[in-house]
């Protein structure tokens, strides 16, 4: 059977990275008005030179702001009581019928394909085992979450794959049998006692027991540079109000959430002013974040195949790769498991309908947790 039948080749509709679209108009500049229209709105004592180039011109010339805007749902399509409109309910029903089937109800059509598999689960964390919440530090998962995932781990490897910290989403999810890998995939790590079977990997002692894991972390080299553009970003953004800068260890996340929206083009320029002068530094967008990261190739994508070669299961027949994101970094992942020799299933988790390279759909983290549970249930019926 092939899994990719009956699937339309998606279409992603976003705007280009930041760092593309930045280095075709990096010539250009901000008219003075522009920028001096800028600070004024801003009530911020920033200071804003009259030439700029970079991220501005972009807001302006391709639609960046309105990419920042659109990068998390809108409240009025999902409040904060989830509550939806008949309409909008209805043009989430037609895309998840049409397009994005939902894993729950496709259920025994997914499982009568993993059927004699070995199944490999990979899973984000932010908005996918825990709920988009407006503080970043508080993003915790639920005790019934992590029992979900305890238990799932215990019949398939699993690995979370986030765009945090190693260390943080460690924290979060706290279960030592996984595999985990950190800013966006770049720093990753083995359960305890397990290798990655990798030539660049190291064994280390992290936690308080001692124990050793092995790690994985293709730009180690970028730490120095990094942390330079941590603490300038600090700084330069500091007036802002709302505004966090978060060390993801190997990327840096630049919140915008609980920013004012009439300072949001101020952040996209403050975060251009440090980095533009880094051209191994890149800039991407998630859920109300700008993402400063290295420019080398790797990314949640790279991450999935190079775990999948780890364990030992890439390029099997019987082995079936799923993965549940709910993010724009997770679309790498999921076009290596549409596109690449690891054919598997993505799974993407939205409340409205987008354009994804995912197979199927889950609404949010409850249905998430619904999902890993039917896993179990199925994987102890076959005995
Ligand atoms: O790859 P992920 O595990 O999904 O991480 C992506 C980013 O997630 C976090 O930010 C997002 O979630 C926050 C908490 O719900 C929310 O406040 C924020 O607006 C979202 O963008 C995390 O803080 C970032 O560092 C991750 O890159």
């Amino acid at each position: 059977m092939d899994i990719k039948s009956g699937h339309s080749s998606p279409v992603m509709t976003d705007s280009p990275p930041l760092s593309s679209a930045r280095l075709t108009i990096r010539q250009n500049r901000i008219p003075y008005s522009s920028a001096a229209a800028l600070s004024q709105n801003s009530n911020l004592l920033l200071t804003v030179p009259r030439k700029k180039t970079g991220i501005l011109d972009d807001v302006k010339s391709t639609g960046w702001l309105d990419a920042m805007k659109s990068s998390s749902p809108p409240p009025t399509l999902v409040n904060k009581d989830n509550f939806s409109t008949e309409a909008t309910d209805m043009t989430y029903r037609e895309w998840m019928q049409l397009k994005y089937p939902s894993a729950l109800t496709s259920f025994e059509k997914i499982m009568s394909f993993a059927k004699g598999k070995r199944i490999a689960l990979f899973l984000d964390y932010d908005g996918t085992l825990s709920p988009i919440v407006e503080e970043p530090d508080c993003a915790y998962m639920s005790s019934a979450m992590r029992s979900a995932v305890q238990n799932v781990a215990k019949y398939f490897p699993t690995a979370i794959i986030s765009g945090r910290s190693r260390d943080k989403v460690y924290e979060f999810v706290n279960l030592s049998e996984l595999y985990y890998a950190g800013s966006h995939g770049m720093d990753i790590m083995s359960p305890a006692g397990e290798s990655l079977n990798h030539e660049h990997s190291r064994t280390v002692s992290v936690n308080e027991k001692g124990k050793d894991v092995n790690l994985f972390q293709p730009a180690s080299e970028f730490l120095p540079m990094i942390d330079k553009v941590l603490c300038s970003l600090i700084e330069s953004t500091n007036d802002i109000k709302g505004v966090k800068v978060e060390d993801n260890k190997f990327c840096i996340s630049v919140h915008y959430r609980n920013v004012e929206e009439k300072n949001w083009a101020l952040v996209a320029q403050c975060v251009d002013d440090v980095i533009r002068t880094y051209p191994k530094l890149r800039l991407t967008y998630g859920r109300k974040v700008l993402e400063i990261r290295p420019v080398i190739d790797w990314d949640k994508g790279k991450a999935v195949t190079f775990l999948l070669e780890s364990l030992g299961l890439t390029n099997c027949e019987d082995v079936l790769p799923i993965y549940v994101g709910d993010d724009r970094t997770d679309e790498d992942a999921f076009k290596v498991l549409r596109e690449g020799p690891n054919h598997g299933y993505g799974i993407l988790v939205s409340a409205v309908p987008k354009d994804s390279n995912a197979f199927y759909s889950l609404r949010d983290p409850s249905e998430v947790m619904e999902f890993l549970k039917s896993l179990v249930t199925w994987k102890r019926s076959m005995g």
